[in-house]
């Protein structure tokens, strides 16, 4: 009995440690995005991202590629050799902290002379999908979230009634036009992305501007006063001709290029197949059996030419939630087809 108690003891203390690790965690967070004072005391301990005009520093270590987390000492020191009157600690962006509670901030050093802080760094800054592609195809809160909040800030220096400067409070949660009183928070714009089937077939588009031969599912930004189905009903309706019959959501991902989105993936289905294809939005869109996607998912990203000069159909890299929306029909046509 007591030794039965015991294990019931220390199951419950571990999971309580573990829920109270992560509250606890959210809490800290929320405490440094408050107060000022309690930032700028973190930033001296924090560890940081480093960014060049939003181009991520990575590092290589024997053959793989990482990227660093400096910590507020480093970085002071490189700071103090290569610009310390252009940039300071406080002009950095809160990301969230460690699970022992240690602040990460990320920074961008576009103000500096590129090659001097490489060198002081050991990394090199790389545009961000290269940097994701060579560290092992993951897009991480370091690049995805430190993107879009460091591009967010950047761009909205003027209050938009004033046209005074905006002042960043010390975390980067929000920023304030200190004229009127108008806060600003970092935003982002909801996007759908859905994959339609029909019967044992799922359609991939092609636009203008993708890389040749990469198909994915539709997508489109949600417009004010719709919901999640009607902004799908809407895009697809827009884009391929097709009516929407069932919608079933599936996951999301924040998603920092252009700007910065909050993608809402869906599978949906259609009754109807006939595509009628908008040209001005859509270069090609297709109906693909299961074979074709089973094929496509495990091309690589830009695969070689074939023999007659086309490329072969891929689809997004695994970083993209367009591949695991594909991934996620194929598996469901698979255990559907029982193989
Ligand atoms: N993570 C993933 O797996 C995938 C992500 N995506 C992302 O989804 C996003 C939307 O897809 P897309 O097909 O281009 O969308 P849409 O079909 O809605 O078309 C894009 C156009 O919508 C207009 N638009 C409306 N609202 C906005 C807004 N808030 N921000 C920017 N443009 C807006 C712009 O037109 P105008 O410039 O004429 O004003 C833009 O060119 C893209 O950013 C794309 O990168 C797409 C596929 C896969
Ligand atoms: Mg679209």
């Amino acid at each position: 009995m007591q030794k039965m108690l015991s294990a019931a003891v220390r199951h419950t203390a571990r999971s309580v440690r573990t829920c109270s690790s992560y509250v606890n965690q959210a809490r800290y967070v929320f405490d440094l995005k408050e107060n000022d004072d309690t930032c700028r005391q973190a930033l001296k301990s924090g560890s940081f991202y480093l960014f060049h005009n939003l181009s991520p520093l990575i590092r290589k270590s024997e053959n793989t590629f990482y990227t660093p987390a400096v910590s507020g000492p480093d970085l002071l020191q490189v700071l103090g050799s290569c610009g310390k009157d252009k940039l300071s600690l406080e002009d950095s962006v809160l990301l969230g902290c460690s699970e022992s509670c240690v602040a990460e901030f990320a920074l961008d050093l576009g103000s500096l002379e590129k090659s001097a802080i490489e060198q002081e760094l050991s990394g090199k800054f790389t545009e961000i999908r290269n940097a994701i592609a060579k560290i092992n195809g993951k897009m991480d809160a370091e690049n995805a979230s430190a993107r879009s909040l460091l591009q967010w800030h950047d761009s909205h220096q003027y209050c938009s009634k004033s046209g005074k400067p905006t002042t960043k409070n010390v975390s980067g949660s929000k920023r304030v036009c200190h004229v009127n009183g108008l806060i600003y928070y970092p935003q982002m714009s909801p996007v759908v992305i859905t994959l339609v089937s029909c019967k044992n077939r799922c359609l991939l588009a092609h636009q203008e501007n993708f890389p040749a031969g990469m198909y994915t599912a539709l997508a489109g930004y949600c417009e004010i006063g719709e919901t999640l189905e009607e902004t799908i009903r809407r895009e697809i309706a827009e884009e391929v001709g097709l009516v929407v019959d069932t919608v079933r959501y599936s996951g999301s991902q924040h998603w920092p290029f252009p700007g910065s989105s909050l993608m809402l993936a869906c599978q949906a289905t259609v009754k109807d197949d006939k595509l009628d294809i908008n040209r001005a939005e859509i270069e090609d869109a297709r109906w693909f059996t299961l074979e074709e996607v089973t094929e496509a998912l495990q091309m690589k990203t830009l695969p070689s030419k074939l023999p007659d000069g086309t490329l072969p159909v891929w689809v997004p890299p695994k970083f993209a939630i367009a591949h695991h929306l594909i991934q996620e029909w194929v598996q469901e046509q698979k255990a559907l087809n029982g193989s």
